[in-house]
């Protein structure tokens, strides 16, 4: 499915300010299947956008359409993954309970549901982690689980801010390379928010540059790395330091330089 926003604003009200635009203006087209990050300074509305993509939040002008259906509420057919997996799972449910309560808020069969979360749980490489808790988990298996709730609903559009922002660099890099297969398993289309520009790189087929002050988007970069990737001949080729430095150029210059 297309996920499209068009001509998408949106401002935060301030208690005794004028209201805060956070994005102004913004239009673009996520194609199915397509592996898009969101890269940009702190601020500059990343989050607000993948927010309104979930429905969420409701843009102040313009529309979000996922297929040809305007983005009123969540959407079926589209899951979210968040940094914070410490708060988005429930600690005193066990990892399969986490999971089953994606499929019953969905309506699923029990049946259905049994057999959605044991494919989730081996897609991610937790299989027999049914029955731990998220507290005894490290927190990269815990982000593991996070994404493996998400895969029950077997989603066409798969929405991530910052989902490893908080793990260890080996862990991030193993992390990386499981959203690449499981986007491929399940033919998903990724909406990816981070700061990490290397990340960005690595894992897009295209880029989105944004800048603050107000949020817009300043670039929409294709990545023409071949696939598929792998972290240490990928992250060596010199096309991955090139475009590296190119968004690394456009997310440091000030936010009123000419285009
Ligand atoms: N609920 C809110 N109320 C008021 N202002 C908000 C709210 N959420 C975000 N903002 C403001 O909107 C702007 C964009 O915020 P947003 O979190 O989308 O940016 P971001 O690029 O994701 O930032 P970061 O990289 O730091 O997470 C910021 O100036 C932020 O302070």
């Amino acid at each position: 499915m297309t996920l499209t926003i068009d001509n998408v604003t949106k401002s935060y009200p301030a208690a005794k300010a004028a209201p805060r635009l956070a994005l102004a203006e913004t239009s673009l087209t996520i194609g199915r299947d397509e592996f898009v990050c969101v890269v940009g300074p702190s601020g500059c509305g990343k989050s607000t956008m993948l927010m309104m993509m979930s429905g969420l939040l409701t843009p102040t002008a313009g529309e979000v359409r996922l297929g040809d259906k305007v983005v009123t509420g969540p959407p079926a057919g589209l899951s979210v993954v968040f940094q914070d997996y410490g708060r988005s799972l429930f600690p005193w449910m066990t990892v399969r309970r986490n999971l089953a309560i994606a499929g019953k808020a969905a309506r699923l069969p029990r049946a259905e549901i049994a057999a959605r979360v044991a494919e989730a749980l081996a897609a991610v490489g937790l299989h027999g982690a049914d029955n731990l808790y998220p507290w005894q988990m490290s927190g990269g298996m815990q982000q593991r689980v996070a994404i493996a709730r998400a895969l029950v609903l077997r989603p066409e559009v798969m929405l991530m801010d910052e989902p490893f922002a908080a793990v260890d660099a080996q862990t991030r890099a193993d992390l990386e390379d499981l959203v690449l297969k499981v986007r491929h398993e399940y033919q998903m289309t990724v909406v990816f928010v981070t700061h990490d520009i290397d990340e960005a790189v690595y894992l897009a087929d295209r880029v989105l540059v944004l800048q603050a002050n107000p949020g817009r988007l300043v670039r929409d970069l294709p990545i023409d790395l071949p696939r598929p990737r792998d972290q240490v001949t990928t992250k060596l080729e010199p096309r991955f330091a090139q475009l590296r430095s190119e968004i690394f150029r456009l997310v440091m210059r000030p936010a009123d330089a000419a285009d």
